[in-house]
């Protein structure tokens, strides 16, 4: 057989031990070789009296039996005095076993302060006095067992036990802290729930039960829990009539009572969750605060991570050809190209809307209604810090020429970009008259300051760009835009005041109004549906573009394109700056219809970027005159024929002055077109090159040409 257990040199002290469940306990460990202290007031079971007999009794029969033992008649209360005991008489102590209690039973109704009291200071009082003098004895020694006493009626409640069953869960939450404060000091505490025969429970107990549930039957188990070869720490152990089981707090697995971080909580999304709150068929045990709390961090990123919540704005928009019209010279469709006219006239046998239109229905339903206003939790949005961030549409149906469409606006996520900003994702479902899904686009709004509210980064709602390909583009458009253009633009319904207001631009960091995103946008996806889809709408399936810097009104833009099967990448910047202005851009066709003169355009496009390049660069090789004027350069032209002198060119305001003049002085200058290079000499008209020059410069008053060039001309005609 084993070698049986001992606590040889052990010092236990044991508080209640005069009778019943501490009388056993103190028997066995002595028996077992400890040195016991025998604690008992004497008390009768309601807490009243005192007697040093029940103690001297206990001892007299440890010691009876060759054991070690002294009695002690404090009352728990006096915890300090009962743990002087054992150092006075042991010089340690090792165990410490709370057990003793009173009852004051009465129901809820009837139970006074002093029932209440009592019952917390023998029981909850008590066990934390005792324990707070034996624990910087233990922590010394790093080594110590403590036993706490609870009671079923503590873990389940009992009829007519409020106050007993409050102190004796009291004491579970007690050993549950102990037991993480002690382990480094090698101190356990665990916790009892006895169901004894002791005379507490005599006349509570049915008489048959009473009689099987002997003390002897659960003291082994107390003393395997304060033995030190017992790891446990912070068990709580159900015992009585020789079982002995263990008991855990279980949690369900529970449900998230909303649908995505951003959502607030009313009383009837718990009440319609609330089947699934009280479900337990998935209930783990809760151990420890750590696994409670990462249970939470779980369901918060879950959160984060949500589908879009059931949070959907519902709203119309009507448009009529007028729109699709306006619009369309919001984005630089003009007459001058004939090809535009399907765009710009309503008798078109082709009229139709732009593939970049198919936004704006949405677009204008998500900025009214107030879904974003608080969508990033714990602020409120600034919208002069408000930038359109990306734009991505699929086209699902064709709209007609003028009708009514339903939107379905719902925030899909909301990314903390740190100290850069927030960034809003929100999904937008567009439906015809007929209930069909014309498109689905994702608006992403960048609050830039919102940042930093603690939530995450990056998202798989997001609809992401692609990376263009490294090669130089295939193709290129350069088109200006107007000084105006973000006054026209505003008229297709974007009125946010950061495109005309100066006081609103400012006070969004900007020196003047800047350009819609979606002007830009539309510029720039209609150069694409020029080169390579024959200007014809109906081929677009998906347009995807990020803004990643503004554009000012009366830029020019160039957008270099490439095409990779049916997707064409794009990229525009703005001639003026060199800034990138839409990067990660592509368009996904139907199918590719280069355009006939697909790369003339090209040429002339780039020659023309060339061409102003190296007239920069020219003027650049001037530091003097640049520094002179602060970023304008010089340049020399000819004027009606002859050389003109030195003229300025501010390339900023793409503005022509005399040398010495201050910009500012608007000048009415006739180009000479003294090359013949730079006209086609079988239509007189400029080249792209010059035309782009021309305009570049704001060259307002008539081409002349020279009498070689007329010559030429005429020699041409006669052909
Ligand atoms: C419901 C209401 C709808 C409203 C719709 C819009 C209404 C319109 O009237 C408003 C407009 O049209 S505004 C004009 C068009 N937009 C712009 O001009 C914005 C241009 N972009 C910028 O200035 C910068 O990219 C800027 C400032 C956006 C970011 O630049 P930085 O601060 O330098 O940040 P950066 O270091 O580059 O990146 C930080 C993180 O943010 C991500 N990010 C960058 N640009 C983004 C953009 N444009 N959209 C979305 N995310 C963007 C980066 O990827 C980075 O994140 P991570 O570190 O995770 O990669």
């Amino acid at each position: 057989m084993a070698e049986k257990l001992r606590f040889n040199g052990r010092v236990a002290v044991v508080t209640g031990a005069g009778a019943g469940l501490g009388r056993t306990y103190a028997l066995l460990l002595a028996e077992r070789g400890a040195s016991v202290v025998v604690n008992d007031l004497g008390g009768g079971r309601h807490g009243d009296g005192s007697s040093t007999k029940a103690a001297d009794t206990v001892v007299e029969e440890i010691k009876a039996k060759g054991g070690k033992a002294v009695p002690d008649y404090n009352s728990v209360e006096d915890g300090e005095k009962i743990i002087q005991t054992a150092l006075d008489n042991f010089g340690r102590v090792d165990i410490l076993i709370n057990n003793a209690g009173i009852l004051r039973d009465r129901t809820f109704a009837r139970i006074s302060d002093q029932d209440w009291d009592l019952v917390h200071r023998v029981h909850l009082k008590g066990s934390f006095k005792t324990t707070q003098a034996a624990w910087p004895h233990m922590r010394k020694q790093q080594y110590g067992r403590i036993i706490m006493t609870s009671s079923q009626s503590g873990l389940c409640g009992n009829f007519g036990q409020a106050n007993y069953s409050a102190a004796k869960y009291g004491l579970v939450g007690l050993n549950n802290t102990l037991a993480l404060e002690g382990d480094k000091y090698n101190i356990h505490c665990n916790t009892i729930v006895p169901t004894a025969a002791s005379r507490l429970t005599e006349d509570i107990l049915p008489p048959d039960m009473f009689a099987e549930l002997r003390p002897c039957l659960i003291a082994p188990v107390v003393a395997w829990l304060c033995h030190e070869s017992c790891g446990d720490n912070g068990s709580i152990i159900d015992s009585g009539a020789g079982y002995a089981a263990q008991c855990q707090m279980y949690r369900g697995e529970g449900v998230s009572l909303r649908k995505r971080i951003t959502d607030d909580l009313s009383i009837e999304d718990v009440r319609d969750s609330w089947e699934k709150v009280t479900d337990m068929s998935k209930a783990t045990p809760l151990t420890t605060i750590q696994a409670a709390t990462s249970n939470l961090m779980t369901v918060l990123e879950e959160l984060r991570t949500a589908p879009a919540s059931g949070k959907v704005v519902k709203d119309k928009f009507s448009y009529t050809p007028r729109d699709l019209i306006i619009y369309a010279l919001g984005v630089g469709a003009s007459t001058k190209n004939p090809d535009d006219l399907r765009f710009l006239y309503e008798n078109h046998e082709d009229f139709a809307a732009l593939p970049s239109f198919y936004i704006i229905p949405g677009q204008m339903v998500g900025m009214f209604s107030g879904l974003i206003d608080n969508a990033i939790p714990g602020k409120t949005v600034d919208p002069t810090q408000l930038l359109h961030g990306e734009q991505f549409v699929e086209i699902l149906k064709p709209i007609s020429t003028s009708g009514t469409l339903t939107n379905q606006c719902q925030i899909a996520d909301v990314l903390d970009k740190g100290s850069k900003g927030a960034v809003i994702l929100m999904d937008i479902d567009t439906f015809d008259e007929e209930g069909d899904q014309v498109a689905h686009s994702q608006m992403t709004v960048f609050i830039r300051g919102a940042g930093e509210f603690g939530g995450r980064q990056s998202s798989n709602k997001q609809i992401m760009c692609a990376d263009r390909p490294k090669r130089k583009a295939d193709a290129s458009r350069i088109q200006a835009t107007i000084l105006d253009q973000a006054a026209l633009y505003r008229l297709s319904g974007d009125a946010n005041p950061l495109h005309i207001d100066p006081n609103f631009a400012s006070m969004g960091g900007f020196d003047r109004p800047i350009l819609h995103g979606m002007a830009t946008l539309g510029f720039a996806t209609k150069h694409v549906l020029e080169l390579y889809a024959g200007n014809d709408p109906s081929l677009v399936k998906t347009i995807k573009v990020r803004f990643t810097k503004p554009v000012l009104p009366g830029h020019t833009l160039k957008t270099d394109m490439w095409r990779e099967g049916h997707r064409i990448h794009f990229e525009t910047s703005t001639i003026e700056t060199g800034n990138i202005v839409i990067s990660g851009a592509y368009m996904d066709l139907k199918e590719v219809q280069p355009a006939v003169n697909l790369h003339k355009v090209a040429a002339e496009s780039l020659k023309c970027e060339e061409m102003f390049n190296d007239m920069r660069k020219r003027m650049e090789a001037d530091p003097a005159t640049a520094k002179k004027i602060n970023g304008v350069f010089l340049y020399n032209i000819t004027k009606n024929g002859q050389a003109a002198g030195k003229w300025v060119v501010d390339l900023k305001q793409c503005k022509l002055y005399k040398g010495d003049a201050e910009p500012g002085v608007k000048v009415d200058t006739t180009l000479t077109v003294d090359d013949q290079d730079m006209i086609d000499i079988t239509t007189g008209k400029l080249n792209p090159q010059v035309a782009f020059m021309k305009q570049k410069l704001k060259i307002t008053g008539n081409i002349m040409l020279t009498q070689k060039l007329q010559g030429l001309l005429k020699a041409q005609s006669k052909l």
